[in-house]
């Protein structure tokens, strides 16, 4: 299986498979610091990025937009003055995929080499 920040989305569909709680288990070793967010009926991956002022914080929201754009997958960014609110979740499936885990290991990567990280 290829690693999590090598990999590439596949489309998403209302029936694609929700990963098992094995899988959940193992995905998330995989991408250190991200939190499981129930919110409804379903579960989400969140994170807080922080950076020394909002000019920062909104060139990582364009870069993490443009991963999505790339991957056709699209998470949910909350940009305030030194810090963005990273959430992924499949909307039409309902929950967590292995896209989502992709996207949150590529969001890392993207940390890794952001401007102005606190
Ligand atoms: C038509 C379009 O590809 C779909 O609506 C995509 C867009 N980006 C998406 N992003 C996320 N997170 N979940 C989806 O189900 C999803 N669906």
């Amino acid at each position: 299986m290829t690693a999590l920040n090598q990999a590439h989305c596949e489309a998403c569909r209302a029936d694609a498979p929700l990963v098992s709680d094995e899988e959940l288990a193992e995905l998330l070793k995989q991408i250190p610091d991200w939190n499981i967010e129930t919110r409804g009926d379903h579960m989400e991956l969140e994170k807080v990025f922080a950076f020394k002022n909002f000019r920062h914080a909104l060139a990582f929201t364009n870069a993490v937009g443009a991963a999505a754009e790339e991957e056709g997958h699209h998470p949910a960014l909350l940009t305030e003055w030194g810090k963005v609110t990273v959430t992924w979740w499949s909307h039409e499936a309902r929950g967590l995929h292995r896209n989502d885990f992709i996207m949150a290991a590529r969001t890392d990567e993207l940390a890794k080499t952001a401007e102005g990280r606190k």
